[in-house]
């Protein structure tokens, strides 16, 4: 039987977890290591931070993830293909560590998190200005 995510020890294992997937991964793993030269020790609090943050609400991340995603697209094209990695990944870890309604809730917010983000990034743009 898997446990609930309760707090931010099981964040930092969830989100610990989840990014040695991602350097694995052949489609998403190298913008990390070889794009954004990523300092593991930098960005993994941070996203202790963003997740508790997240689910919850503690106000510890402070940050602009839609900026820092536009910079990093303007280096690597992020497209659906990268979003749908990155997605596939963070579910499977998810579920694979846990059971519950903050499990639920924070794939939830991951799946929104990420259409919105390729949505803003992808999305062709409007050639009609709304106020
Ligand atoms: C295509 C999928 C994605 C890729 C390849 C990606 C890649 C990256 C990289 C390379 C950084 C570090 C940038 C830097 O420090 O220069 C970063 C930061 C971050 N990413 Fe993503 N990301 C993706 C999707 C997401 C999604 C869906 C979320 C949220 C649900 C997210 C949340 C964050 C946050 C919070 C940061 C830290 C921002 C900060 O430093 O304040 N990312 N991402």
């Amino acid at each position: 039987m898997k446990n609930d995510i309760l707090n931010r020890d099981d964040l930092i294992h969830l989100v610990d977890t989840f990014y040695t997937k991602v350097q694995l991964n052949p489609r998403i793993g190298p913008i990390f290591t070889d794009v954004a030269k990523i300092d593991w020790s930098h960005h993994l609090p941070k996203m202790y931070d963003f997740w508790e943050s997240i689910l919850f609400g503690t106000a510890t991340y402070k940050g602009n993830p839609m900026l820092i995603h536009f910079a990093l697209n303007d280096k690597i094209a992020l497209k659906a293909e990268e979003f749908n990695a990155w997605k596939l990944i963070f579910m499977e870890t998810v579920d694979e560590l846990f059971a519950g309604k903050n499990a639920e809730t924070i794939k939830q917010k991951a799946q929104s998190i990420a259409d919105l983000m390729d949505f803003k990034i992808n999305a062709p743009k409007s050639k009609i200005n709304i106020v």
